[in-house]
């Protein structure tokens, strides 16, 4: 699991390491210039014409750096030093002096005397140290940059962007891909900040790993290797009821899909005996397409009214397809009052929820709630912005002793004990159809395995974008579709059997 560090933090962790390694600076400098270098060359077909913009701190020392170590590997590099009249940093003087040995420097005044010539523009203006929006100067050679039709390459951040904050005035570098030093910073995970970085890697420059251990942090980035494959061991001896009995109520008249790639979801995930209950309507199909599940009947043919017999279930998953009759409303307040164990709630189950906010204090639990804004801002109002919307996600969670999993690009999960996990996996071919369903399905399954809500949703979360990685290998992401998911979560699940990082 890492660590999101704030600017301070990570600032207080690079000193850390010059004292403790102990290495000079101008040493980690040229080590995290290096860094970059090896996974840019690694990524980069023959020898484009590199233009590098460098600031005056120590992201401008690394953009020397690198510039210097470029044209060591025999490209040919045009280096342009942005002079807003400030004092270069001790480090930065050092790189600058050091590339001037072996070539020039653009001194830029003004705009207009930015000279980008080439292929690739490798961004090294500000990193972690901007104070205050990039306006004046420097907002005029980002405005070029972004205007550019060269890729633009961010060393450590997007220069304009703060590490860990939503602020998005000024003008900020709209990378194609940022390399990021030893770790990601907050903002790349956040909606509106995140766009600006592109795609992203986090390359190891070797920061001391005993700071780590003892500082506390606020966020985490769940990745695949923090999934713990014990988790899924089945027992010799095991029967079908020993693996989880999960009911999922889901699907209305045309929306039957929602309940099948549910229902699937939770089979494919490892449940031992899966119930779906719907409405009349779905009876024929839901049996012809999934002989595996058992199918209760709702007495209404278009939508679901009325639920008996839910205590011999370990989870009920509520909400995909479900629709907006009211009478469907009022199966949720007797679902709430009456299954006293965890629910995975979704889709128009939120949506019914944000029509009678009362039923939130009845929702046991431990129970998931599975928003994505949109059903988020109904149940719980707008926020000004991604950050202000985690943070209202992380009081909820903990006030109401529930998980919830904001659905994104970095899907949050906020568990009631008040820590917040940023996932790792999936890709934007998942912004489609079905997709929430099939997460519905998984978290049902995990808990009715009898792993708790917290861990079911943080794994889930996980394995369905690691599905969704291995469909986008498969089909590409234009043509994905939440059926696909389907399809790769077994080896998904094969994977995290196999890794060898486990
Ligand atoms: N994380 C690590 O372990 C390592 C990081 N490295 C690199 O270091 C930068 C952070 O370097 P730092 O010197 O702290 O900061 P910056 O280079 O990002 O910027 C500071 C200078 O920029 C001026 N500034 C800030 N905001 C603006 C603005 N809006 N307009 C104009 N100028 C601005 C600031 O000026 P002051 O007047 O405030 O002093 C500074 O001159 C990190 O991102 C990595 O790239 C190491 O190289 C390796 C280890
Ligand atoms: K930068």
């Amino acid at each position: 699991m890492i660590k999101v560090l704030s600017a301070e933090q990570i600032n207080k962790w690079d000193l850390f390491t010059i004292k403790n390694e102990p290495i000079s600076s101008i040493d980690l400098m040229e080590r995290a210039s290096e860094a970059f270098v090896k996974l840019f060359l690694a990524n980069t077909k023959g020898k484009p014409k590199v233009d590098i913009i460098c600031g005056p701190g120590n992201n401008g020392g690394d953009g020397f750096a690198i510039a210097r170590l470029l044209i060591e590997n025999g490209l040919k590099v045009n280096c342009n030093l942005i002079d807003f009249g400030l004092k270069l940093s001790e480090d930065c003087r050092k790189s600058y002096r050091r590339f001037l040995d072996i070539s020039q420097v653009n001194i830029v005044k003004q705009a207009n005397g930015l000279i980008l010539n080439g292929d690739i523009i490798i961004d090294a203006m500000f990193g972690s140290g901007l104070n205050r929006p990039a306006t004046g100067l420097a907002r005029e050679v980002i405005q070029l940059v972004n205007q550019s039709k060269s890729k633009t390459i961010a060393v450590d951040m997007p220069s304009g962007l703060f590490a860990d904050k939503v602020n998005l005035s000024g003008k900020i570098i709209e990378a194609d891909w940022t390399i990021t030093f030893q770790a990601p910073k907050l903002s790349f995970l956040i909606p509106e900040s995140g766009f600006y970085v592109g795609e992203w890697s986090a390359v190891d420059i070797g920061l001391h790993a005993g700071f780590l251990e003892e500082e506390s942090a606020n966020y985490f980035l769940f990745e695949k290797s923090d999934i713990d494959c014990s988790l899924f061991d089945r027992n010799k001896f095991d029967h079908k009821g020993k693996n989880g009995r999960v009911l999922i109520v889901a699907g209305s008249l045309g929306k039957m899909g929602a309940a099948y790639l549910s229902a699937k979801a939770a089979l494919k995930s490892g449940a031992g005996l899966l119930t779906v209950h719907i409405p009349r309507v779905g009876y024929v199909p839901m049996q012809t397409s999934l002989p595996e599940a058992m199918v209760s009947l709702d007495p209404e043919h278009d939508f679901v009214s009325k639920i008996d017999k839910v205590d011999e279930f370990d989870v009920v998953g509520i909400g995909p397809g479900l629709g907006m009759n009211p009478k469907t409303g009022e199966v949720l307040k007797q679902l709430f009052t009456s299954f006293n164990r965890p629910l995975v709630i979704d889709a128009d189950a939120l949506n019914l929820i944000a029509l009678d906010k009362e039923l939130l204090n009845l929702i046991p639990r431990g129970s998931v709630l599975t928003p994505h804004v949109g059903e988020f801002n109904r149940l719980f109002g707008k926020c000004d912005d991604g950050l202000e919307r985690i943070e209202k996600v992380k009081l909820i969670a903990v006030e109401k002793q529930l998980v919830i999993v904001l659905k994104g690009a970095h899907t949050v999960v906020a568990t009631p004990d008040g820590e917040i996990h940023f996932n790792s996996t999936g890709n934007s071919g998942m912004a489609t159809a079905g997709c929430g369903d099939v997460l519905t399905g998984i978290i049902s399954a995990f808990i009715a395995r009898g792993i708790d809500s917290s861990t079911s949703a943080r794994v889930g979360v996980c394995i369905h974008g690691w599905a969704g990685d291995i469909a986008e290998n498969t089909v590409g992401k234009t043509a994905l579709m939440a059926s696909d998911l389907l399809c790769a979560l077994p080896q998904a699940f094969c994977n995290v059997k196999d890794s060898d990082f486990i």
